[in-house]
């Protein structure tokens, strides 16, 4: 069947859905640009629209497609549709099954249900219901045409049915804007679009293309048009198509041919993004690009437009706007055909960056190739002959090597061509042979503003060096414009997430999870909620990514406002604890850097600090069992640091929020010699002794000091001395001294009987302690005595905890609440102590001092 004119609503669509090329009048002759060429041009301005496959997935999607061209109401419309999403690759199913001779019926009455139930859906009447069924019927026709017959049917057959959706598309929504009657016409894009096979793809015969719109228009009073994308016709007339993702070229071959103001391509991302969103979920969209670098980006795997598409709408100058159907209140990418300008995203001269995956390197390299002439034209030569196309190349300039990067299944025959090419030389011993690197992708920064601009290379390579990426090959063309190295397959994700680290963020953007929001944990907590925003502003960027109790865990890519955390960790979505996923999640490869706040007592967790610094993970503590721990995993700590792993910072575990650590190293880093440390080192037993004048029982006061925060989760670590202990050997480790818990002689206010038993008894009989310590109080009293609890780690290493009568005057009875009292004698402060006094526990001056290491290791990144 064939029709000559498409004079009103119903001719077209039934001759569009019987799926054959209509034959138009001959146009002017091609060559000359007549007047009436420019017959289109209204006085209006002219806008082409292209809505893909995403945006008429179904009905709803053909309204929103509606509401948007209504809103757009000022000039002429061309609108130019993919098929519905997914029937193309349905269409190309159902041909494949029929030529195998599988059933494809079922399928067939499937894309016809759901086509017709979109019409029905949509109300577009009895004319375009007959005019599916009739495209349906030739579809049917068409397939079991597919079975047996001549291979050259079978292609031309199969040219026709990958159309069809297009058609249906079409149909349906130009019956939807109103049909003719609207004033919306309705073009069968194989009427008009005569494309031949090129040497770079699929090339328009303009002269012809412009010549039958020109005549189509002639014949069609409405001033807007719905037209199909993808198919078009061959010089003999016969159905073809542009190629997958050819709506797009067809969008910009009719806003070529229309000589369009502007081309509007409605997609379902929001534009052009600075990466590939499902590699890099920080990837920003970009508000404005040149041509250039869009044609970079899109050859380098960027999704949103095919090279090619630009190059008809590029040869007029004309703008081109990304936009997302499903959000058209975001304004897109404008990719415009002026120069990219460095500062136009806010984010400095590269534009965007680009994988390319499935890439193998081929290198010949040999003592023979260095200096010698046309060396470079006759591998070229060989690939080009083999039908191998090249993605980059690099040589460096002592000429030893050439290596280039192809698609992996042409480097067999790369390799082939090349060794059959150079054979004598190889033979000879001139040429070491052809090494192929298979599993290669290509990672690639794009953006004019590179031109002239310093720094670009030492970023992308300082951020693939942090990441620990080995670059295989680099390649730089003269244009700036594109910056590429080879990376290996299982390392480009974590490339590109570096690159776009090192361009797109601060350089102290680091990803935090935080273990154990307890006491101190939620503290750290409301802290970090009052302090982000002022430290983002500062660029210190703190993302906090994950949280962890004993039991769950809450992750997310993004950040987790610190102020709703703890409601995250009792929500649906947390999941079992698991630190080895814990830590793997935190140390994002998006993200620069990477930190574990630890805030539980836990030795589980401390066990694993040494795994996480040496992957990079900066780890940050309140919990003394890492510091004071079995001393192989202390060294574990201190190597992994030392061999560029992450940092280790404790600061809180001795005093809470006190320098004392702080304080040692910078003694001992500057070269004093400790000799001494010794005073009160535990807030809680501070506490208590300073409450305790025999007023209140002693079991009441442990109980307030564990209501405000002070003592350990179980309270008999302060009382029975270990947790000054630890702080001791923590302090002496510091210092140099392999000291260990078991050389610390202990005094505990723990009876036995009460060392062994479960927490909650032992709080349950907590009196137990009152008469013992009673008696004590007034041993002491009678004396003219306090009772005070002291450390002490003397010149000959002899570590000591205990509690002592100390007469009224001392220093250590001029102390109040939770105060800590630390004196160092050295070789500089030998006569007088250099004394750090002051609150050594409590949630508030604890978190501030973890938070104080957390940003200790956050400003010094770079
Ligand atoms: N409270 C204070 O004044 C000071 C406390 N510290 C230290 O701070 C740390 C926290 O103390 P608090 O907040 O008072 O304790 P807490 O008992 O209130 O909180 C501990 C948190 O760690 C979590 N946790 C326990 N085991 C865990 C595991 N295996 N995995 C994951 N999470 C686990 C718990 O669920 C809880 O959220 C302790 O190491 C303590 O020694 C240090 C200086 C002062
Ligand atoms: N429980 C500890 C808390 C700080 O380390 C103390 O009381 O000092």
């Amino acid at each position: 069947m064939s029709s000559a004119t498409f004079s009103n609503e119903a001719a077209n669509a039934a001759a569009a859905a019987a799926c054959t090329v209509a034959e138009a009048p001959a146009g002017p002759s091609p060559g000359a640009r007549p007047a009436e060429q420019e017959a289109h041009r209204t006085g209006f301005p002219i806008h082409v629209h292209k809505f893909g496959g995403s945006s008429l997935a179904d009905a709803g999607r053909f309204r929103q497609v509606r509401a948007l061209l209504e809103a757009d109401h000022g000039g002429r419309r061309v609108v130019v549709v993919s098929a519905m999403q997914g029937t193309t690759d349905a269409l190309l199913a159902l041909a494949a099954n029929a030529v195998h001779g599988r059933d494809w019926a079922p399928a067939w009455a499937a894309l016809r249900s759901r086509h017709l139930a979109a019409a029905d859906a949509l109300s577009t009447g009895a004319v375009v219901h007959d005019a599916l069924l009739e495209g349906f019927d030739t579809l049917r026709e068409q397939l079991a045409g597919l079975s047996g017959g001549e291979a050259e049917r079978i292609e031309g057959l199969a040219a026709a049915i990958q159309g069809h959706g297009e058609l249906w598309s079409s149909l349906l929504l130009q019956a939807l804007l109103g049909g003719t009657a609207a004033g919306w016409e309705r073009l069968d894009a194989r009427e008009v679009l005569v494309v031949h096979p090129g040497e770079m793809g699929v090339a328009v015969d303009r002269e012809q293309s412009r010549a039958r719109l020109q005549a189509w228009l002639g014949r069609h009073p409405g001033r807007d048009l719905v037209i199909t994308g993808f198919i078009a016709r061959d010089a003999a007339g016969a159905p073809t198509t542009l190629g997958r993702n050819g709506s797009d070229y067809s969008a910009a071959i009719f806003a070529e041919l229309f000589d369009a103001d502007a081309l509007t391509i409605w997609t379902d991302v929001d534009g052009v993004l600075s990466a590939d969103p499902r590699l890099v979920p920080d990837a920003v969209c970009l508000k404005s690009i040149s041509y250039a670098e869009a044609c970079e980006l899109a050859y380098f795997g960027a999704k949103v437009l095919h090279p090619q598409t630009l190059a008809p709408v590029q040869a007029r100058g004309i703008p081109v706007r990304i936009r997302n159907t499903l959000r058209p209140q975001a304004p897109g990418t404008l990719i415009h055909p002026g120069r990219g300008d460095a500062e136009a995203n806010g984010h400095g001269p590269v534009k965007g960056l680009s994988l390319v995956d499935g890439l193998a390197v081929l290198e010949l390299a040999g003592n023979g190739l260095v200096g010698v002439p046309g060396i470079a034209e006759r591998l070229f030569a060989a690939l080009h002959r083999s039908g191998v196309s090249v993605t980059m190349i690099s040589q460096g300039s002592s000429e030893h090597s050439i290596c280039c990067v192809v698609r992996a299944d042409q480097a067999g025959r790369g390799e082939a061509a090349i060794r059959a090419e150079f054979s004598e030389a190889i033979a000879e011993g001139q040429a070491q042979g052809v090494q192929v690197t298979g599993d290669i992708c290509v990672l690639a920064a794009v953006g004019d503003g590179m031109v002239g601009h310093h720094g670009v290379a030492a970023r992308l390579f300082g951020g693939l060096a942090q990441a620990r990426v080995n670059i295989r090959a680099i390649a730089q063309g003269a244009s700036e414009r594109n910056l590429s190295v080879a990376v290996a397959r299982a390392d480009a994700t974590r490339a590109l997430r570096a690159a776009h680290a090192a361009f797109w963020l601060s350089p102290q953007t680091v990803s935090v999870g935080l273990v154990g929001p307890g006491n101190v944990g939620r503290t750290l907590l409301q802290q970090l909620a009052e302090a982000v925003p002022g430290l983002r502003a500062r660029g210190i960027d703190l993302r906090l990514r994950a949280l962890a109790n004993s039991r769950r865990m809450v992750l997310d890519h993004a950040a987790i406002a610190p102020a709703e955390a703890l409601d995250r960790l009792g929500a649906d979505a947390a999941t079992a604890l698991d630190l080895e996923a814990f830590a793997a999640h935190v140390r994002a490869g998006h993200l620069p850097h990477a930190m574990i706040v630890d805030c539980s007592a836990s030795e589980a967790v401390a066990a694993r600090y040494p795994e996480w610094l040496a992957a990079g993970i900066h780890v940050v503590t309140p919990n003394k069992h890492a510091g004071s721990g079995e001393w192989d995993r202390y060294a574990a700590i201190v190597a992994a640091q030392r061999s560029g792993g992450g940092r280790f910072l404790y600061e809180a575990t001795v005093g809470a929020g006190l320098p004392v650590i702080l304080t040692l190293r910078n003694l001992l880093d500057t070269g004093d010699v400790l000799h001494a440390i010794d005073g009160m080192l535990s807030g809680t037993l501070a506490w208590l002794f300073n409450s305790y004048d025999g007023s209140r029982p002693f079991s009441a006061l442990v109980r307030e000091a564990r209501a405000l925060g002070y003592t350990e989760p179980d309270p008999r670590d302060d009382l029975s001395g270990l947790d000054v202990a630890r702080k001791l050997v923590i302090l002496a480790r510091e210092a140099g001294r392999g000291l260990s818990l078991a050389d610390v002689e202990v005094e505990s206010l723990v009876p036995a009987e009460l060392q062994q038993v479960g927490l909650e008894e032992f709080l349950g009989r907590l009196e137990e302690l009152d008469a013992p310590m009673r008696a004590r109080l007034e041993a002491a009293h009678a004396r003219g005595c306090r009772l005070r609890h002291l450390a002490r780690l003397d010149d000959g290493g002899r570590a000591s905890v205990g509690v002592v009568a100390l007469p009224a005057e001392h220093a250590c009875c001029h102390t109040r609440l939770t105060d800590n009292l630390v004196q160092f004698r050295s070789a500089r402060y030998a006569d007088n102590p250099l004394v750090v006094q002051g609150p050594g526990a409590g949630p508030e001056v604890t978190a501030a001092g973890v938070f104080a290491d957390v940003l200790a290791i956050a400003q010094a990144l770079r």
